[in-house]
């Protein structure tokens, strides 16, 4: 039984959810799922935009040829070469050999590094500003390098105002009989997995990014189709705005998270301090989470989302505690940047995490380290008091 929704009057969305896959890149966890998004145009001649994960090629394969109704499929425009969203080209050149693959130069090649499938004289390279016009719609083709991968590139369709995006405005989460972000509750209950797919996925490139939402600013987009997640046909500024601050890495709430690291307690009892005076003091959004316990793409989510960070951390064989340790490779990674980070250190006999870890933050970008650093020697004790007073006061003036 075929899975379909109309997107336009003749754009359906034939993707699939997978609700199987643990971590998608085989590292971030999703327990709410993911889907792959592939979209058929309807016109004169027939377009599959990209195809989807090899895990869901059945439900897939059923969707189009129910949506197709008979007729061929005439283009499969190829816009990202990763895997789940490409394994099916072959699968689809078999029962429609008169295909002709568009992409980019970069993803016709890719396909033969992925595939051994003899595509000569089936294939069609496309640059920047190329369209295809199937009938009645127009498609504008826009290079979209490392957005996510270097041969990206997104397609504008001029009839129906569509952007078929690619990975950009994607989504973790499957989509539960739900195709459009209107039909949900999108802020309660699917930003926080918006942001974790961005930070973790697109994060580093905030600068490709920024040129992405340049050139779309200059197109009239009434929907966006992304590969993943939720398509928009409603509020797209809500959305853009969001893409807009996290590609400038700027924070969207003044708010603190606490990142604790702590072997046997008392540096979490520390962080728990810092966070009932920060609480006291009037700081409404203050978030707390154990680096050990929490995966390291939900704490880079809220390190994208929060303007202040305090790190607070136990100093492990000379160095930093591994779990903290990972956190800022990833930090660095992601190429995070423009945020105030406050730090707690402990050291039983010759603490050392402070110093490591600033020296890690003075490797990113616009990062302000405030000076007063609480330094625990195994616990924090009533006489600092004035101590933690002062460390707090120092992140409240910040803020
Ligand atoms: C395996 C291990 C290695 C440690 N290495 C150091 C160290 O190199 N320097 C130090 O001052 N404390 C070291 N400590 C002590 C921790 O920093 C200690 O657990 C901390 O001071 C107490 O905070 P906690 O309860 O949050 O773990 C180590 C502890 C463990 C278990």
């Amino acid at each position: 039984m075929q899975i379909t929704r109309k997107v336009t009057d003749d754009i359906v969305w034939v993707g699939c959810n997978d609700r199987r896959l643990s971590r998608f890149e085989n590292l971030f966890p999703i327990p709410r799922g993911v889907s792959y998004n592939s979209y058929l145009i309807l016109d004169e001649k027939t377009v599959l935009m990209d195809t989807v994960d090899g895990s869901v090629t059945q439900q897939f394969l059923e969707n189009i040829a129910y949506a197709l109704g008979g007729r061929s499929l005439d283009y499969l425009i190829v816009q990202h070469m990763e895997p789940d969203h490409c394994a099916n080209i072959e699968e689809l050149l078999y029962r429609y050999p008169k295909l002709t693959i568009v992409g980019s130069a970069k993803a016709l090649q890719m396909i033969g590094q992925f595939y051994d499938m003899d595509i000569e004289g089936k294939t069609m390279a496309v640059k920047e500003g190329d369209v295809l016009n199937t009938g009645s719609h127009t498609l504008r083709f826009a290079m979209a390098p490392m957005v996510h991968w270097p041969e990206v590139m997104v397609t504008y369709d001029e009839k129906d105002k569509v952007l078929f995006s690619a990975d950009a405005f994607g989504t973790f989460g499957a989509l539960n009989g739900k195709l459009f972000s209107d039909e949900m509750d999108f802020d309660g209950e699917w930003m926080a997995d918006a942001r974790r797919y961005y930070s973790n996925i697109v994060g580093k490139y905030g600068m490709q990014v920024q040129g992405l939402l340049k050139k779309a600013a200059a197109l009239d987009i009434q929907v966006i189709c992304p590969l993943h997640g939720p398509v928009w046909r409603e509020n797209l500024e809500h959305f853009v705005d969001k893409y807009d601050k996290w590609s400038r890495y700027e924070p969207e709430d003044k708010a603190v998270v606490i990142i604790y690291g702590s072997i046997y307690g008392n540096t979490e009892a520390a962080a728990d301090a810092v966070a009932c005076r920060l609480t006291e003091a009037g700081i409404k959004d203050v978030k707390m989470y154990d680096v050990s316990d929490v995966h390291v793409s939900e704490l880079i989510s809220e390190i994208f989302r929060c303007s202040h960070i305090v790190l607070a951390c136990s100093t492990y064989n000379g160095g930093i505690y591994p779990p903290m340790e990972n956190l800022l490779a990833d930090m660095k990674a992601l190429s995070v940047q423009k945020r105030t980070v406050a730090l707690v250190e402990n050291g039983t006999w010759a603490a050392a995490s402070g110093r490591l870890i600033t020296k890690e933050l003075e490797e990113m970008k616009e990062m302000q380290i405030l000076d007063k650093k609480l330094s625990l020697k195994s616990v924090l004790k009533q006489g600092q008091e004035e101590e933690l007073e002062a460390f707090v006061s120092q992140i409240v003036e910040a803020m």
